[in-house]
Order: C-alpha cells, then structure tokens, then sequence
C-alpha cells in the first residue's frame, strides 16, 4: 500500500488515495497502521481524494483509534499540500468536503504554507453536541476524578471542550483529558483543550485529541480555543495558538468564521507491508 506521511506542527497524518487501497479501510486495520510500534505510527488517516458534489474534492478523516472525524484542521491543510505537491491541483485554491463540512484552502510557499477556511463555529448545545436543554455552552463546570473545572465548548465541524487555566502542561492533558474527552456531557466524546491566555493576541494550549489522546498540535483545536477566547472577550479576533509542536494563526470574522494558516511538511513517500496486518 502507497502512502504519503506528513506533518502540521507535530501533528503527523498519513495521506491514502483510494486508488492505492487493494483492502476495506476497517477500523482494526485503522488501528494497526496508525500504531507508532506495530505500523507506520500517526495521529491519522486523510483517506482522498474522493468524489464529492459538494467540492472539488472528498475527504475522509479517520482517528488511530479507528474512529471517523468530522473535520481536522491539520489534516486538512495537510490534504491541501498532498493534492499541490502530486498536481491533483493546479490554482492555489480549491474546495474540500469533508464530513463536517464544505472548507476552502489556500496554498502558498510551495504547499509548505496552507490556509483553510474551517467553517463557522457554534457554541449551541445540540450542535457540538453536549447533553441538556439548548444553550451555548460558555462558562459551566465539569467534575472529572478529583477535579472541577469551568469549561466552554464549541464545534466546528467536530466538538471542542475547552478549559481555561492560569498553567497548561501535558501532564493536565493527559491526566484530565482522557476523562473529558468521555465525559456523559458529550454523547459524541469530544476533543480537549487547556488554554492559557497569554494576552489578546497571543493564546497557549495543551491537546487531548478524542480517538488520538495527547498531540503536539492540533487545527480545529486551535481554531476552537481562540473562538472561545475571543467570545469571552479575553483575546482579539486575530490570534496566535502557541502548542507544543509550533504556532498557527488564527482569524475570527465577525460571525466567527476562521480562517487558519500555519506550516505543512513532507516527511515520506512510502510502501507499507501487507506483513503489517498479520496478527
Ligand atoms: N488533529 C486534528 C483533529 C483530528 C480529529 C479529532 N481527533 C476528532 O476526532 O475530532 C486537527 O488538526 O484539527
């Protein structure tokens, strides 16, 4: 099997084409070939390009636990860059349909540079989805083990849970956000961020990926953390997520709509096999 590994700020995805698929993308197979020991190792499948009749192109994001995403920020700036470098495209922009929904990309600097427009985000109760009577979920309290926290939450395509800290480090996300991310309160899991307001332009974040756990980097998760920044009239409507893995700029509209731009890399083309499924 043929595949493409690349990276968004750590955040490392492994680009399929369905005509170099010979097998059924099964979650136990998912599993196997995102495993960082037993096969290629990321925090991803970008199965595309697919026919859609939406957009130019059909995308579909699945989680190393098997699981599909609506939407990936990264994932889909990754995409963009994979579509650029084998001239799937040929004009900087183009349209990508994904679950979550219809977004435009934008590359520049040879593909190392994408932009997306993610969609808008909505901080409505049945939309993410979170469990209760219909509300925009801002500023409500969540008990996980030991600890109570004051949470947002958010979609944009796919749901976002995001906890405010005067600190963030990995050892919170990775304590407290395998609880979250199957807390009751979200009937579809969720994706879990801890952010620290560093002033109104500048935001930090520690990641909990729902179906991925702890990352370096995420997209959505930053585009979802800095809308609820800017809701909370903590941060202006432009925006520099700073994780672990490296900064994407984010821009709010008005009706928030985001745009986000950050780095893409190439790590490898590659030849996976088929020993891998042998177990
Ligand atoms: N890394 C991604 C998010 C991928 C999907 C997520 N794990 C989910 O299940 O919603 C990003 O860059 O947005």
């Amino acid at each position: 099997m043929k595949y493409s590994k690349y990276h968004a700020l750590g955040n490392d995805y492994l680009v399929i084409s369905p005509q170099d698929l010979a097998f059924e993308l099964t979650p136990e197979k998912i599993e196997r070939i995102c495993h960082r020991n037993f096969g290629i190792g990321s925090d991803g499948i970008l199965f595309g390009p697919l026919p859609s009749n939406n957009a130019r192109f059909g995308l579909r994001i699945f989680n190393p636990d098997g699981s599909e995403a609506e939407k990936s920020g990264n994932g889909l700036r990754i995409f963009s860059r994979y579509l650029w470098d084998n001239q799937l495209v040929q004009q900087e922009e183009f349209d990508i349909d994904t679950l979550g929904g219809r977004v435009k990309a934008r590359v520049a600097q040879s593909g190392k540079s994408v932009e997306v427009e993610m969609g808008r985000v909505s901080f409505q109760s049945e939309k993410i989805p979170v469990t209760g009577h219909s509300r925009e979920v801002l500023t409500e309290s969540i008990t996980v083990a030991d600890q109570t926290f004051s949470f947002c939450a958010a979609t944009i395509g796919n749901p976002h849970c995001i906890i405010q800290l005067p600190e963030v480090t990995p050892e919170i996300a990775k304590q407290y956000g395998c609880l979250l991310e199957v807390h009751p309160y979200f009937p579809n899991r969720t994706n879990v961020q801890f952010m620290k307001v560093k002033d109104r332009q500048n935001i930090q974040i520690e990641i909990w990926e729902r179906g991925a756990g702890y990352t370096l980097a995420s997209g959505s998760s930053s585009s979802a953390a800095a809308a609820v920044a800017h809701k909370l009239n903590l941060c202006d409507s432009h925006i520099a997520v700073h994780m672990p893995g490296g900064q994407i700029a984010i821009a709010i509209s008005n009706d928030f709509i985001i745009t986000m731009t950050g780095a893409v890399t190439k790590v490898v083309d590659g030849l996976m096999s088929p020993e891998v499924f042998e177990f």
